[in-house]
This record gives structure tokens, sequence and C-alpha cells, in this order.
């Protein structure tokens, strides 16, 4: 007797991220057979186009009634009762998947980031949790495996989400995010790709987050072909991250290729033969190394042990100002931003992210003042609203402060030159005006507009749309001056590095020059006419290596 809703529409190998893969060992591949069996068949009921809800949960509720009795009538059911009573795996993970399919059976938007991951705790997490009882492995896998499972989940969300939009009704995009885009009708508009993506690539920030919670999977199992198939999945989920960084779900179907999928299972086998490395650090330098950011060649100029520590504080800079610059609505931003001040309060107890364990050993080794990471979020809170002014210098001061002055103050730290507090904020406001004057066009497209008012309004402009504001010769004239300002910074910065160890603080000179060069380039281009991001060119990059291998 079937209690599904006629043939099950996939099999194993149909899937995305293969289940019951040859990867696993015999005596096991049976049990992750029978699970996914009855996994599918209760998904099959939940997606029935053509039965009624009250008829999906009736089935649902009498699958779980076979599962707990074991029922021969229902095979499934059965089987997945009897690997349970083998291996004490199974039933309870199987019976939270049921509590996500009924969900799936009567809700079909999400209100917010929250409300998705509270389902794939329930749609997904249990998979993972299966694989480990049935391994035996340590709780301590628990955490990267509840992340690999919700990034999946969720990459599988954004992937099918035109599909499942058309022949279910149904959205797991949270309803906040979409209005980002002005409406749900207007998110899955197919003209409407620039501000889709926009939203599906906050979204891939988040999953890549937890892909890197994940990273740190295969060092916490202990079974070698287990430890195989989760480094290929999480070869695969990076991958299918960034094809959906390439590609719009809504207008393609977005997939990894079957030479990505032999490239992760080879990568996966060659985990069971080495030892697998500790994964955080390398986290840490993957966000430096994808980042392209001005000040890598600072970072790279420092010793091993020092770099580390630097790679810890960018990469969670990065990861905030992402935060606070992506398409997430304002709510969710605030949200995320609080996550992160709880993982610096727990910091030095039990850090649950790559970047927080990294920054948590930075700080023991170079005695960093955490509140600067805090001052730092109170800067992504101001970038986070939906609309950003300063009303005058005293707050291009604050927030020149909050979010380069935290950085110049934890910077002189790893650099080895604590002494040099005053020079590192008083560097790190020059470098952020300009940052400021640099990046005026790009604020301007999201609201953001860091130049007083008050200075605008000693020449008569008031504050208006932000294009309006920045188009206006007058605002020209101000940045004209704020770039004197900066200037002036440079020599002042100059002046004191005569009293510091500059031998410690090169990384510091190196990306005091990479700006100044900027400077000169925007003072040279002039305010008027500005023509998109001003890049440094290749003789300048020259000049700045070669400055970089001289002593300081
Ligand atoms: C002692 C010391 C080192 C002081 C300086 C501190 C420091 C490095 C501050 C940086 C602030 C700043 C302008 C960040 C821009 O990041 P971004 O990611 O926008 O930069 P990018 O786009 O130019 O890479």
């Amino acid at each position: 007797m079937s209690a599904g809703a006629g043939q099950s529409s996939k099999r194993p190998r149909d899937e995305n991220f293969p289940v019951a893969s040859l990867v696993l060992a015999p005596e096991h591949r049976d049990a992750v057979v029978a699970f996914y069996d009855f996994a599918r068949m209760a998904d099959d009921i939940a997606d029935a186009p053509d039965l009624a809800a009250a008829e999906k949960l009736m089935r649902l509720d009498a699958l779980e009634r076979a599962l707990v009795s074991g029922d021969p009538a229902f095979p499934q059911a059965a089987r997945l009762h009897a690997v349970d009573k083998q291996h004490k795996a199974g039933l309870i993970q199987a019976r939270d998947l049921l509590r996500a399919f009924r969900q799936d059976v009567v809700k079909a938007r999400y209100n917010d980031w929250a409300e998705l991951i509270d389902y794939c705790r329930f749609s997904a997490n249990p998979v993972g949790r299966f694989l480990l009882i049935l391994h035996g492995e340590r709780d301590s896998a628990q955490a990267p495996a509840d992340a690999l499972c919700t990034a999946l989940q969720i990459l599988n969300h954004l992937q099918d989400c035109g599909k499942d939009r058309e022949q279910m009704g149904r959205i797991y995009v949270p309803i906040r995010w979409m209005l980002a885009a002005g409406s749900e009708t207007a998110f899955f508009d197919p003209s409407r790709t620039a501000i889709r993506r926009n939203v599906f690539d906050a979204m891939l920030d988040r999953v890549d987050s937890l892909i890197d919670q994940a990273q740190s999977l295969p060092e916490h199992l202990q079974n070698k072909r287990l430890r195989a198939q989760s480094i290929a999945t999480i070869v695969l989920a990076r991958r299918l991250s960034q094809c959906l960084r390439h590609a719009d779900p809504v207008l393609e179907r977005v997939q990894v290729s079957k030479a990505d999928v032999c490239t992760a299972f080879l990568r996966g086998l060659r985990g069971t033969i080495q030892k697998p490395s500790p994964s955080d650090r390398h986290v840490t330098a993957a966000v430096v190394r994808r980042s392209s950011s001005s000040f890598r060649l600072g970072m790279q100029s420092l010793g091993p042990e020092r770099r580390r520590a630097i790679h810890a504080v960018y990469a969670f800079c990065r990861v905030v100002d992402d935060i606070a610059d992506g398409a997430a609505p304002a709510s969710e931003k605030r949200v995320f931003l609080r996550e992160w001040r709880r993982e610096l309060d727990r910091l030095h107890r039990a850090p649950e992210t790559p970047i927080g364990r990294e920054l948590a050993r930075a700080s023991t080794l170079f005695k960093l003042p955490l509140e600067e990471c805090h001052a730092l979020l109170d800067g992504m809170e101001t970038d986070s609203a939906e609309r950003v002014r300063l009303a005058d210098d005293y707050e291009l001061g604050l927030y020149g402060r909050r979010v380069a002055g935290s950085v110049g103050a934890l910077s002189i730290r790893i650099f080895g030159a604590p002494s040099a507090h005053d020079f590192a904020l008083h560097l790190g406001r020059t470098l952020q005006l300009v940052n400021i004057l640099r990046d005026v066009d790009e604020d301007a497209s999201c609201e953001r507009v860091y130049v007083p008012l008050s200075r605008l309004a000693q020449l008569g402009l008031r504050d208006a749309p932000a294009a309006t504001l920045v188009a206006d010769p007058r605002f020209a004239r101000v940045c004209e001056s704020l770039a004197d300002e900066a200037r002036s910074g440079f020599e002042v910065a100059d002046a004191a590095l005569m009293h510091l160890d500059r031998r410690a603080l090169k990384p510091a000179i190196l990306m005091m020059e990479n700006y100044r060069r900027v400077l000169d380039r925007l003072q040279a281009r002039g305010w008027g006419k500005r023509e998109g991001r001003l890049r440094l060119r290749t003789a300048d990059r020259l000049h700045l290596i070669t400055r970089a291998m001289r002593p300081a």
C-alpha cells in the first residue's frame, strides 16, 4: 500500500547532492536509502498538486503513525522503523522532517530570514543529524553539519524559486527581502533581473557564511567515507553558490555540472587519504583573497602569525560591511549585526563561527580591544539604514572613528606598535575621508551621503535625493575641501611616523601610500565629472609593490 501521491518524482541520483553516494560504506547504505525513500515519499505527499491540504495532512499523519509502529502496510515507514531499531537513528529525524513537510502544506510564505532558518532546522538539518548518528560521530560535528544542511536547503530554494512559485504557489525568499524589490510580483518579473540579482546576492552572502561555518565539518568526522562525502558536499555547495551568483534562477535552471561533481568527489576522496587541515584560518584568508582589498599588500607584508591575525580582523570587517552594504532589508541587517555582537560576547568562551574563532585567537595573542569591534558594528548600523546622511563634522568624525579608527586601533596591536594609538585613529579617519570621496557615486546610488549636510548648507545646498546632491557643483566644492583635509591628514601622519616604529608600522605605511595615490588621482581627475569608481593604474600598483619590497 502506498501513502504517497503516486510514483515518486525523484530518485537519489537526481538530487543535487547525492544522498546515498557510493562513497558511503555498504553497511550504512541501506539505512541511508531507507531514510531517503521515506523522506521522498513524505515530500511527494506535501507537494502533490492534486491533493487537498487536509488530505495531505491526513496522509502525513498516517505515515508518522506507521513510522512509529513499524506498520508493514507502509513499507517505507516500516523499513525506516527497522533502521531505527537497529541503529538508534532515523525516527526522531524523520519526525522532524514530517514537521517541515506539514509546514509546507500550510505555509507558503516566510516573513524573514529567521523564519526561513527555522524551517531549515526541520526540513534539512535532520538529514545531517541522521548521518552523524548512523556513523557514531561526535556531538562536535553537529553545528557544522547543521550549517551545511541549512546552506544546501537554501541553495535548493534559490535554484527552484521560479518552479516552486509556479507549481505550488510556495516562495522561500522571505517576504521582507522581496519587498526590497518593490513587491512579490516585481521580484519575479522576468525583466527585473538587476533588482532580483541584489536580493539573491545578499541571500548568497548568508549562504556563504553558512558554508564557511560548515567548512570545519570534515575535521570533526572520524569516519573516512563520511568525511569524503562531507568534503565533496561542501565543494559542491560552494560551486552551486557561485553558479547562482552568475545566473538568474527565475529565468533559467541553474545547477552544477558533471565536471563539478567529479571534481568535488575527487577532492572528497583525497580527504580519505589526507588528514583534513584546520579550516578556520583558510576561511579568513579566503575572505581576504576574494575581496581584492586595497589593503591586501599591507597585510601580506606581515609575518605568518601577524598576517593570520590581521586576516581575522579584516574578515570580520568584510563580513559586517557586506551585511551593511547588501540588499537585505534594514531590519534584517540589524538582526545580523546583533548576531555578530553576540558572537563577540561569547568570543572567549565558545565562538560559533570560523571568523569568531580566528578573532578570538588573534585577540588573545595580541590583546585586541574588542570594544573596537563593537565600535565598528556601531558604524555598520549607521550604514544599514535605508538612507544615510551625516548632519555635521561631529557626526562625520564619529562615523570615521567607528568604521576606520577601530580598524586602526586593532591593527597597530597586531603590527606590534600598540603605542601608535593616536596615529592609528588619525590615519583611520584620513583613509576614511579618501574612501568617502572615492565612493561618492556608489554610495549615492543607495541614498548614502557622507559629506556633512552642514558643509553643504554653508554653500546654500539643502538636503535632497542623493543623486541631486552629488550632481550639484557646490557638492564638488565641498569634496575639494575635504580632499585638502585628507591631504593634510597624510602630512600629519608622515610627521607622526618620525617618532614611531616605522618598521613595525610598515603595513600601515603601505595602506597609507595606496590611499594617498587614490587621493592624488581623484584630485587630478577633479570633482565635477567623476565617471564611476576610480581605480589605480598599473604604474601606481607597481610603485606600491616596489615600496612594499623596500625596508620601512
Ligand atoms: C594603523 C592603521 C592601519 C590605520 C588604518 C586603519 C584602516 C586600514 C582603515 C580602513 C578604513 C577604510 C577606508 C576602509 C575601506 O575599506 P574598503 O573595503 O572600502 O576598501 P577598498 O575598497 O579600497 O579595498
